[in-house]
């Protein structure tokens, strides 16, 4: 078949994104998601997301890993609310469906917020914390973030947890309100320029260890900035929202 499709990039984080509504794509076969995503092969990305039509919701959001896997994404959803308001499904303002759960979010001038699951999974460990945030994060305070090996260590971690694994993420301490983030994504089996559902388990981990007690952190990656923001009782994380850019790159066609 002949597969349209957009690439958007939320921070450096990067998406084959498909307009799904006539349900024709064949999202059983996870050769074509592997094939999209291979930077020699396809197109090149971290993930690919389907836009569907759901009864209840603006819109229903389905994010594939680079390798398949079917969960939820952070800067994936804030891109798919750029592309729903491109295809006029929306316009400034939405509520739509992911694997996680539904998200409200607003888009303006390119910035994207978008709401968060609430937070109460969140595991503290010896030298590190588990927060499940849509999906599985590790988080963990390093000194020296230029220097740190997060391909290595953060592999070696992913796969210290049962399936389906955790992603791994190193984190940096610059002020009270600001850690630097860097890391390692399961599904892509890579560290990528940024990750939403990692940095907002990287804020969520630091007020719940004391190293802030600002509900506002500013989360440099390697691909930009994040921002995520929060309410906090009884250790349970309400109102998380994740907010940064969500871009356009090109389009194209191609055969399947
Ligand atoms: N980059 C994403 C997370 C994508 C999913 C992740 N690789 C997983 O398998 O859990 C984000 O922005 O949240």
């Amino acid at each position: 078949m002949n597969l349209d499709f957009y690439k958007y990039q939320g921070t450096g984080n990067d998406f084959v994104m498909i307009d799904n509504r006539t349900l024709t794509f064949p999202k059983e076969n996870i050769a074509h998601i592997a094939k999209l995503c291979d930077r020699n092969f396809g197109v090149g990305a971290d993930g690919v997301i389907l836009i569907e039509n759901d009864t209840d919701f603006d819109f229903r959001m389905i994010y594939f890993n680079a390798d398949g896997s079917e969960t939820f994404c952070g800067n994936g959803g804030r891109c798919a609310v750029a592309f729903a308001k491109h295809l006029e499904i929306i316009t400034s303002k939405t509520s739509f469906i992911a694997v996680d759960g539904p998200h409200l979010a607003t888009i303006e001038n390119g910035i994207v917020s978008l709401k968060m699951i609430d937070v109460d999974e969140i595991i503290l460990k010896e030298n590190s914390v588990f927060a499940y945030t849509g999906t599985q994060h590790h988080v963990e305070l390093v000194d020296n973030l230029d220097n740190f090996p997060v391909f290595e260590k953060g592999k070696e971690i992913r796969y210290s947890y049962s399936a389906p694994g955790s992603n791994v993420n190193f984190a940096q301490k610059i002020n009270e309100t600001t850690f630097r983030v860097r890391t390692y994504e399961k599904g892509v089996e890579n560290e990528t320029l940024a990750c939403g559902t990692g940095v907002t388990a990287v804020a969520i981990a630091m007020h719940k260890t004391g190293k802030t007690t600002s509900n506002l952190i500013s989360l440099p990656v390697e691909g930009g900035d994040l921002e995520v923001t929060f309410s906090e009782k009884d250790g349970i994380y309400t109102n998380v929202f994740l907010k940064g850019p969500a871009t356009f790159v090109f389009k194209g066609n191609l055969k399947i």
